[in-house]
Formats: structure tokens, sequence, C-alpha cells
């Protein structure tokens, strides 16, 4: 493989999601070519500890022969039938009944489509119908954070807070708003964590009695926000959101598209803050990242509503329920049962990261080691004694990530934060591994700092 000629290809005809393709293309793309277990390689040969799960995504580690194999079965069975007209296949079917059976509490419905931003729009569209068929059009609105992650389709970046997505395309779309996230580093001066975190969610009810109960039909919230740099609110928020959501009628939407299968230690992040959401999307660790699929899964009371009132549903995407995703995404559900990696988290390898993660808080450049499961963050800052961000926001952290790199590890670079999330399946000695390398590119980033 002449990797030369496929960046010059690369840089000619593919655009590149979430780049400055301009900069890219003269820079040279790097080309992945195979992954094991927690590690990739690209085209140079180089072997990368992926402490990033390709994009929070592959949770049960990379060359599961068994996904290929279901994806192989069912495509020479049967590769493609719609969910439309009366039919379905027998994979979705299972894959909807595994779901309910997993999904905390009553939440047994599942719509299927092809990604994380397709399951957003779902629930936007349904939750919308689901209040207009019971005489209730006005309660519309949408009430998400600013700098939440729910997507790049219309309605997902609307419910998302992220201003340069809103500034491509003129979003936010009508009747969504957004609050102030709880990221207690930056926003919670000296109050505890539990004082800040019920301060936080009470903002919630002040945007609901400004816009008025009666026209807010839900709110999203990722129960730790991801791609922001790994928020982890305080325990007392989301039993505070719940409880506001309760009071005023308000659906709660828990966006699991990166906390679900697995990731924090529960089957689901809602079950590791202890709250109950109406509806959750996801995606990504529902097949481990091996074939895209998402779903947005609906409670007992949505989903009866829809089904009793709402008449014909005029939504569903051509590859809705797919069967061959359907049967990969049951392939990796088998997998993370039978081999208990939701019980190897919690029990084993989470509190041996977090233990190694806290010890990485120690270094000179980092005012922040957090972590929730296998999720978390390193806050680089100028001055450990203040919570306080560098001046130019994001600089160290790309110096640190491409640092790293070369050391043979992928972390992700969020501003200044340093995000993990490897796959789920990653081994103690993976982990003293990925600390290792990160205290090297940690060091060397404060030695080009001066530090
Ligand atoms: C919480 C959440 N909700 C929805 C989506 C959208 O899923 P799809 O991408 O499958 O449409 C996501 C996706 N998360 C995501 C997507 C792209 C980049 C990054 C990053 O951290 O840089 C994160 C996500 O993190």
């Amino acid at each position: 493989m002449d990797i030369r000629e496929l960046q010059r290809l690369d840089a000619a005809h593919h655009l590149h999601p979430f780049n400055d393709n301009a900069a890219l293309a003269k820079r040279g793309t790097r080309v992945l070519t195979c992954g094991e277990g927690c590690y990739v390689w690209d085209a140079d040969g180089n072997k990368l500890l992926d402490a990033f799960a390709g994009l929070w995504c592959v949770n049960i580690g990379y060359g599961r022969p068994e996904l290929g194999a279901a994806a192989s079965k069912q495509m020479t069975q049967l590769a493609y039938y719609n969910s439309f007209f009366q039919c379905t296949t027998e994979p979705t079917i299972r894959l909807a009944a595994k779901l309910a059976e997993l999904a905390p509490g009553d939440i047994n419905h599942a719509f299927f489509v092809n990604s994380g931003s397709e399951a957003n729009d779902t629930i936007l569209r349904l939750v919308r119908h689901f209040w207009a068929v019971q005489d209730q059009p006005r309660k519309n609105i949408f009430i998400g954070r600013h700098n939440g992650y729910h997507g790049t389709t219309m309605a997902g970046a609307s419910l998302g807070g992220m201003k340069a997505m809103h500034g491509q395309g003129g979003l936010p779309i009508p009747d969504i708003h957004h609050i102030e996230p709880p990221f207690w580093f930056a926003d919670g001066g000296d109050l505890d964590e539990d004082e800040y975190g019920l301060l936080a969610a009470r903002r919630l009810e002040d945007k609901i009695l400004e816009l008025g109960p009666e026209r807010v039909a839900a709110f999203i919230g990722e129960p730790i926000m991801g791609a922001i740099g790994v928020y982890i609110p305080p325990r007392s928020y989301w039993p505070e959101i719940e409880r506001i959501c309760r009071r005023y009628d308000v659906l709660l939407v828990s966006d699991e598209v990166i906390c679900g299968f697995g990731r924090t230690g529960q089957w689901f992040g809602a079950q590791y803050f202890g709250f109950q959401p109406d509806i959750m999307p996801v995606a990504k660790g529902i097949t481990s990242g091996y074939i895209p699929l998402g779903a947005a899964l609906f409670n007992d009371r949505v989903a009866g509503v829809l089904k009793d009132a709402g008449g014909e549903l005029a939504h569903g995407a051509t590859y809705s329920g797919h069967p061959v995703c359907a049967a990969v995404a049951l392939e990796n559900l088998r997998i993370l049962e039978q081999e208990r990696i939701v019980e190897h988290v919690r029990d084993q390898i989470a509190p041996y990261l977090a233990q190694r993660w806290a010890e990485l808080g120690e270094h000179r450049l980092v005012g922040q080691a957090r972590i929730a499961g296998l999720m978390g963050a390193l806050e680089l800052v100028p001055d450990r004694g203040r919570r306080a961000f560098f001046e130019e926001r994001g600089k160290v952290g790309a110096l640190c990530r491409d640092i790293a790199l070369r050391h043979g590890l992928i972390l992700r670079a969020t501003w200044d934060s340093m995000l993990l999330s490897p796959p789920l399946v990653i081994t103690r000695a993976q982990v003293d591994e990925l600390f290792d390398k990160a205290w090297k590119a940690l060091d060397e980033t404060a030695a080009e700092l001066g530090k």
C-alpha cells in the first residue's frame, strides 16, 4: 500500500467530518489499517494503544471475529429487508426484545435508525407528536445544555449546545432552549460539589418556569457530557433533574450514546447516577462500532400513546431495523453479557484505572483528574493551585495529544482536557502502559511549555 498515494487521493476526494480539510490535506491524514483488542495500527506500522476506543464506541475491543461471522451469516441468508409494509426480520425483533431486557425500568420499545443523531431526530419528532395527539401541540419545547452534544443533524445539532455547530446551518431550529451545564471545575466556585449539583439542576426549573411548563415537552442531557470534555456531574444533579421533570410533566431524555452499554460500569449512565429516564437514544456501544446502528428507546407511557393515539407514524429510514446491523448488535451484546464485561468494568478495572488516573492527576500540568467508570479527563492548567484555563484554550491539549501519539497512545483532546474512553476490555497491564505513556506525554508537554 503506497501511503503517500492514499493520502493524495484522500486530500483530493474525501471531505472529513469535524476537520479543517485544507489544513488536513497539507498535513496528510493518518490511515488506520487494523486493530486487535485495545490496539490499532496505522499504515506506517505504528502500534497505538487506543485509549479512546475509536470514538467512544469500540467497547468490546477490536478484532472480535464473532461479529464479522454474524454479519456474514445474515448477509448471506438475507442481506436486507425493510420494517415497513407490515414486515420485519428476526434479528430486528430479537434485538428490540434484548434492548427492552437490558434497558432500565419500563423502557421497552425501540425505534431503529443508523446513528445517534438520527435517534435524537426521532425523539424530537415523536415527542412533539406524543404531546400533539394529547391535545397539547404547544408543549413542543426541548431544553438541552450549552456545550451538550446530541449529534450533527439539524435536530441533533440544535439539541446540542455547541455554538460553532449552530453557526453552520442556521441553528438551532425553533423551540429548542439551553441551560448552563454542570461543570464544577469552571463554574462551582466555593460550593461543595453536592451543593453545586443542586444549583446546576435548578437552572432547569428556572427555565421551565420562564418558558411555561405547558410549553416544555422534554429535557435532554448526557449523563456525563462527553464531547465537551467529560463533565461528570455531582451525585446530587440527576436525581434533582428527575424531580423537576416529574413535577412539571417534562419528559426526561437520557442521551446514552456514549454512556450506554457499559461505559460507566453500569449498562447505562442513568443507572450509574440513579435516575429513571422516559427515553434513551443509543448508538456507538450497541455494536461496539463494528457497524452503524442507532435506536430511540421509549418507555411504556410514551410508546403507548404513540401506538394508541398516534395513528401511523410518518417517520422512518430505509435502514430502520437493518437485519445485518441487528445481527451484529445481538452478537456484540451477547459478548458483553456472557463475558461479564460490564461487571468486569465495575468491579475490576474501573477501580484500578481510577487509582492510576488519580496518580496522573498529581502531575504538575494537571488541574483535575476526573473519571467515572471508563470515561475520564485530565484538565491541563497553567497553575495547579487555581481552577483556571490556559489563555489560548486548546493549544496545550493539541500539543499533548500529538506528543502522546508519538509515544504510541491515542488520547482525545477537547480544549485542554485530555479525554479517556478505552475499550471496556482493557487489562491492568494496559492501564499501566497507558499511565506510563500518558505521564511521558505530560512531562514532554510541560517541558515544551518551559514548566
Ligand atoms: C451523547 C451523544 N449523542 C449523540 C451523538 C451522535 O451520534 P452519531 O455520531 O452516531 O450521529 C453523539 C456522538 N458523539 C460524537 C460524535 C462525533 C465526535 C465526537 C467527539 O467526541 O469528538 C463525539 C454523542 O456523543
